[in-house]
């Protein structure tokens, strides 16, 4: 079963329309673009045409792949935390996970900007390998990628390497980008002193501690794979694969979507474009000044958004014992079908809550999309307002009333497959009354508070304050240090302003 078909015709862009040209022609992809312009609905779109044989839906984390009736990428490359190398590996992978390597044909990777360069040239190397197909880039499977570098980066700080660094972003590794640089990357194996980048001039210097033979040796085997000589000053547009062996030949397609759909308000994009790059500006401050008072709520309040978990359960616990809700607790147990460990996974994963308790005047946050109302997505916030005879809630949302029906998430081989192997039925609600920074990812919120003093990290505070649809439903709380926090990682600009 493929993502629920929408019964609305979206507004495709020339840029949304030459990332689906691109796709039927076959080539990888990278779709990025600010929050809110369209990736998540142009993936779901392209997950849909792509067939139904051997296409893979991957995110970086399990809501994400629920959202796409996927799975996350660790779990579909069968390798766990991908400790060791990818000799060590392929050696270790089940007869079932190397199947599924060999016959996947379309390979989509949602939240991309949380992939780490280190675990994507592992991923690279082992599909190379298990496929038998050391000259193409993950061994020839599509692959489709979707995110944006300006939103959450890769889980975990240190790199893997012992340096004690940072990890590297995906845009980092030369096997997502070719910058037109000749490179020869060393195998896994290599020693660093074996490193041997040529023509990049920010390694000239390394070259000079190379024996004249090695550069030689290099060279001439950098002309025999090439279709044309090598020159260290032509900007050669294939470079040497890391294991040595061949140009890897095939680019990856950069779309970058630039029609910000979410918001409507001139404004309120502008801001949140100057707080995306990192560049905020004395205007831009008045207007998150201005942001600071108070929502003009009735009786949809708005939803807090906190960077820890902790404060959103005891803030939603408190406030449903609370006396804005009237009413007794009526309580919705999720039904739950299917094998394990597929069965386990999907319950970590779910957005959907074992046990949800509801009373008249909690406020919730609907969790899907609405598949016939366009108005009613994940995020949107309302209030219960009643039950029906069947014991339905009744929630009046911003845009509409309605009775809320349980939704399925189910756990596919694939997304397309009808052999569903683990599900759980619940309402798609969640209470609303705060969620987590992170859980907001991917979400459209009506009605939204933003916590910016208690932000750490690049990114955060415009995951959080993108979330929002109008500036008439943002408050912004913060002390006046605004502009330290408001930064951007001057690498990802650097990448963004090279695209
Ligand atoms: N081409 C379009 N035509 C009409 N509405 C659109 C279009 N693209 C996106 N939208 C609407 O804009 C909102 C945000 O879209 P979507 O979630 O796909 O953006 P996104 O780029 O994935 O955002 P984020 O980076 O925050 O996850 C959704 O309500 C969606 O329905």
């Amino acid at each position: 079963m493929a993502p629920p078909a929408l019964q609305w015709c979206p507004d495709w862009t020339p840029e949304h329309r030459r990332a689906i040209d691109l796709f039927a022609d076959k080539r990888n992809l990278f779709v990025t673009g600010s929050a809110g312009t369209g990736k998540t609905l142009l993936l779901n779109h392209l997950i849909s045409l792509a067939g139904t044989v051997g296409v893979h839906c991957t995110a970086l984390t399990g809501l994400a792949a629920l959202n796409i009736r996927g799975t996350t990428l660790h779990k579909f490359a069968g390798c766990g935390l991908a400790r060791g190398d990818a000799d060590y590996l392929f050696r270790n992978m089940s007869y079932c996970t190397k199947g599924r390597w060999r016959s996947a044909r379309v390979l989509f990777i949602d939240e991309v900007s949380m992939l780490d360069a280190d675990f994507f040239e592992k991923l690279d190397r082992l599909a190379r390998r298990v496929r038998m197909s050391p000259h193409e880039l993950f061994g020839g499977i599509q692959l489709v990628m979707v995110g944006d570098f300006f939103q959450l980066p890769p889980v975990g700080q240190v790199a893997m390497d012992g340096s004690g660094g940072q990890k590297r972003m995906l845009f980092e590794s030369p096997a997502f980008r070719d910058d037109g640089v000749c490179k020869i990357l060393p195998h896994e194996d290599c020693a660093p002193d074996n490193l041997a980048l040529v023509g990049d001039p920010l390694h000239r210097d390394r070259k000079a501690d190379l024996k004249p033979v090695t550069v030689r040796m290099l060279l001439a085997a950098i002309n025999a794979w090439c279709l044309k000589p090598f020159e260290e000053t032509t900007n050669y547009h294939h470079f040497i694969d890391y294991h040595g062996q061949a140009p890897c030949m095939e680019a990856i397609e950069m779309v970058k979507l630039t029609k910000v759909f979410r918001q409507k308000e001139p404004e309120l994009v502008g801001l949140l474009e100057a707080v995306r790059l990192g560049r905020v500006e004395r205007r831009h401050l008045d207007v998150l000044d201005a942001l600071q008072r108070p929502l003009d709520a009735d009786d949809i309040r708005p939803t807090k958004l906190y960077p820890l978990n902790s404060m959103v359960d005891a803030e939603n616990a408190r406030r449903l014992a609370g006396e804005e809700c009237s009413g007794p607790p009526v309580t919705y147990e999720a039904l739950d079908a299917g094998k394990q460990p597929d069965l386990k996974y999907l319950i970590k994963n779910c957005p959907a809550a074992e046990i949800l308790v509801l009373r008249v005047g909690a406020q919730v946050i609907h969790t899907v999309n609405h598949p016939s109302h366009p108005d009613v997505v994940n995020g949107s916030r309302g209030v219960v307002t009643g039950f029906t005879p069947d014991g339905l809630p009744r929630v009046k949302y911003a845009a509409c009333s309605m009775d809320v029906v349980t939704h399925r998430w189910d756990h596919c081989p694939s997304p397309h497959s009808t052999a569903v192997t683990a599900s759980r039925t619940q309402l798609p609600l969640r209470l609303g009354w705060s969620i987590s920074i992170h859980r907001s990812q991917g979400m459209s919120i009506d009605f939204l508070e933003v916590f910016l003093d208690k932000i750490f990290g690049d990114g955060m505070a415009y995951v959080a304050l993108s979330r929002s649809t109008s500036l008439a439903g943002l408050r912004v709380h913060s002390s006046h240090v605004l502009l330290e926090r408001l930064t951007a990682n001057p690498a990802v600009v650097a990448f963004d302003e090279s695209m």
